[in-house]
This record gives structure tokens, C-alpha cells and sequence, in this order.
């Protein structure tokens, strides 16, 4: 039995069946599975107990909050007794309210996104982000660490210059994850995983990559397979 590799797999699926089987495929390969809007909003707080299963497996809770820090933190509060191990909100909503999550959650770790991996650097020109996103990637990061995020999310591309910025201790999660040829589907800023983890991602999100694929359990275990090639368990 080998240990799972850091991977989150994201259960985007139309109903909770298919999350639950999907789940139930990739938690012997993968260390955390990630619940999203669409099933959250569709089935509630029911959707973690189903997809955690009996395994044990970390629940990653991708809600991505971002309203007035009153708000996020009582958001944070509702879903505290939840238990995941990550709750998701937007760096862009500064640093009062992620500070708000921070305070509402001690159990769970708030993982502030730095910048959407689906906006090219065009779109984040578009929104008033200029210059490349490397650098607003960090400015996020350091403001969100500054609040207390205990943990980022940003794309495989900035990974490394976002540990340069907060250090060792924080928790670097990486979606835009592809597999070399992979279609990046509506992923702008995109990376292998092997170059996720050799550039210094803690934890990898891959969804449609695993769930997408005739047989999801064995595509997570191939990715398994190709993280401990490039980072042996239990290296740093
Ligand atoms: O910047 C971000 C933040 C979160 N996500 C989420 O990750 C998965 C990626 O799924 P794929 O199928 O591998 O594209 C998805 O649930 C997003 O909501 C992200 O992609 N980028």
C-alpha cells in the first residue's frame, strides 16, 4: 500500500452519486478529494459526510467566499462543524476578511486565492490587473498570509515565487493542473504536475484530468505514480 499522493481531486459532478463513486475510486491513490459550488449548493452540508466516506480522506471545501468581513465570517462559522480540513476565499477580499474566516474556523485551514488560474494575463489586464500575473500573485499572497491564511491557492506557474514571498510553513495548493498534452479546457495559466510539485505545490487540485477519464481511479493512480518520480515520499 503506497501513500497517497498529494493530490485533491475535484468532485465537479451533476449529482451526489457520481461524486461519491468518484470518490470512492481515487481516495486509495490521493490524499484529499474537494467539494465546489456545484455540489455544494446543489445538495448542502449533507454533500461532505457522502464524500468522506468511511476512508478517512481530507475534504477540501472550495466555496471561495468573498463578501464584507461580516458576512465571510459567518459564513466560515456555518460551516465550521463540517470539519474540512480546507476552506477556500478570495485573497481579493482583503485583509479584514480574511482575517473574519481566520478567526471563525480554528479547526480547518483558510486557503486564500490569489488569482483564478482560468484568467489569462489579457483578462486580469481587462479586469485593472496589469503587468505579468506572477506579481499580483504575490502582492495577494503576502497580504493574505499577512491576515492569517494558513494556506494559498494559485497556479502551478507562480507557485515558486509565491514560496519565495510567504516561506516554507505555508500550504501551497495548485490547481490548473494538466497532464503533458492534456486539454487545458478553460484553464489559462496551466502547468504539469510534475512541474507543480518540482516548482514547490504542497497539494495539487486536478479534476476533470481524473474525473473526465474512462477509468478516474486509475488516472489518479498514474498521476500518483508520475508525483513520486519527481518527489519521493517523504522528501521536503
Ligand atoms: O484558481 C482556481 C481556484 C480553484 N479552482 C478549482 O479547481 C478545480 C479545477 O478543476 P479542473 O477540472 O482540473 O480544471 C475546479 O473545481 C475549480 O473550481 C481552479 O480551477 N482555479
Amino acid at each position: 500500500m503506497t501513500t497517497p499522493a498529494p493530490i485533491a481531486v475535484a468532485l465537479d459532478a451533476p449529482d451526489l452519486e457520481t461524486a461519491a463513486r468518484w470518490a470512492g475510486l481515487v481516495t486509495p491513490h490521493v490524499s484529499t478529494v474537494k467539494v465546489g459550488l456545484e455540489l455544494y449548493l446543489r445538495y448542502g452540508p449533507d454533500v461532505i459526510a457522502s464524500v468522506r466516506g468511511a476512508s478517512g480522506v481530507q475534504v477540501f471545501l472550495d466555496l471561495k467566499l468573498h463578501d464584507i468581513p461580516n458576512t465571510v465570517g459567518a459564513a466560515a462559522r456555518a460551516v465550521a462543524r463540517l470539519k474540512p480540513t480546507y476552506l477556500t476565499v478570495h485573497a481579493a477580499g482583503g485583509p479584514a476578511m480574511v482575517r473574519a474566516a481566520v478567526e471563525a474556523s480554528p479547526g480547518t485551514r483558510i486557503a486564500a486565492v490569489t488569482l483564478l488560474t482560468s484568467l489569462s494575463e489579457a483578462d486580469l489586464r481587462e479586469v485593472g490587473i496589469q503587468g505579468p500575473p506572477v506579481d499580483a500573485a504575490r502582492r495577494m499572497a503576502a497580504v493574505a498570509v499577512g491576515a492569517g491564511a494558513q494556506a494559498l491557492v494559485c497556479s502551478p506557474r507562480e507557485v515558486a515565487a509565491v514560496r519565495a514571498e510567504v516561506g516554507p510553513e505555508i500550504t501551497l495548493i495548485t490547481p490548473g493542473v494538466r497532464p503533458a498534452g492534456a486539454e487545458t479546457q478553460d484553464q489559462a495559466r496551466v502547468a504539469t504536475p510534475e512541474h507543480a510539485v518540482a516548482q514547490g505545490a504542497d497539494l495539487l487540485v486536478i479534476g476533470r484530468p481524473i474525473t473526465g477519464a474512462p477509468d478516474p481511479g486509475a488516472a489518479a493512480a498514474a498521476i500518483a505514480a508520475a508525483l513520486r518520480r519527481v518527489r519521493p515520499v517523504g522528501t521536503p
